[in-house]
């Protein structure tokens, strides 16, 4: 049994995990922005050490993220409960319609379009990180960036505190190979109108940093 795989976006957030971390057993892998990217890069790292004979223990999607105003600030840290495929459905009049409310038959859905991080995984991240907002992470392929959209994906998921891109693609990943994934996540923005100077992503680089030594 080999260590954890952490998984990141960039080599940007990569390099702030791995300049905090600890445990030497620990793997830091960039793959790419995008549930795809990294779904498809964390199932073929996860499925390479099993062959090999060393599975990881556990995945963890890592990174920078939005923040829900008034759940998390700016520089603060998140751990997930869930990663929220928030945009896999269907548009109607009437609003969106979560994949799994259109009738697809349960095994084309994998875990669904919210999985559950592994609780011992969590609690040993939570033990170290005591100070982190815990809560949903949301995933989405493209970052929310009007008040309307801010608004009504506040209101679909109220107990949501932040909106990352990779987080349910891992989850599928780990779901498949039978790993347990969790998602630590850093904020770099408040989720609104698209405003590029709020982003703090040096902050959430830092915050990353001193976070990473949970990861073991
Ligand atoms: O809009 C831009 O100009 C821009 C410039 C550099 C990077 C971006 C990104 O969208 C980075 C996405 C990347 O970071 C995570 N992330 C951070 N904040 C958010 C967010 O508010 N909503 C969704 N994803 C976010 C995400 O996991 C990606 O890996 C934009």
């Amino acid at each position: 049994m080999t260590g954890l795989l952490v998984v990141t976006a960039v080599p940007a957030e990569a390099e702030a995990i791995q300049a905090g971390l600890t445990d030497p057993t620990v793997a830091v892998v960039p793959v790419g922005v995008g549930p795809a990217v990294a779904g498809a890069a964390a199932a073929r790292l996860l499925a390479l050490a099993e062959g090999a004979g060393r599975p990881y223990r556990g995945v963890v999607s890592a990174g920078v993220a939005g923040g829900f105003r008034g759940r998390v600030p700016v520089g603060g840290t998140v751990l997930g409960t869930r990663a929220v495929a928030a945009d896999l459905g269907a548009e109607s009049p009437d609003g969106f319609i979560p994949l799994d409310d259109l009738g697809m038959p349960a095994e084309l859905l994998g875990g669904g379009t919210s999985i559950a991080v592994d609780p011992t995984l969590l609690a040993t991240l939570r033990a170290a990180l005591p100070d982190a907002t815990v809560g949903p992470v949301l995933t989405v392929n493209t970052v929310t960036g009007t008040a309307a959209s801010t608004e009504a994906l506040s209101r679909r998921h109220p107990d949501a505190v932040a909106e990352a891109m990779e987080g349910y693609g891992v989850a599928v990943a780990a779901a498949h190979a039978g790993v347990p994934f969790a998602e630590l996540r850093t904020v770099s923005n408040p989720i609104g109108p698209r405003d590029r100077d709020a982003w703090r992503m040096r902050e959430a680089l830092v915050a990353l940093t001193a976070a990473a030594s949970a990861l073991r």
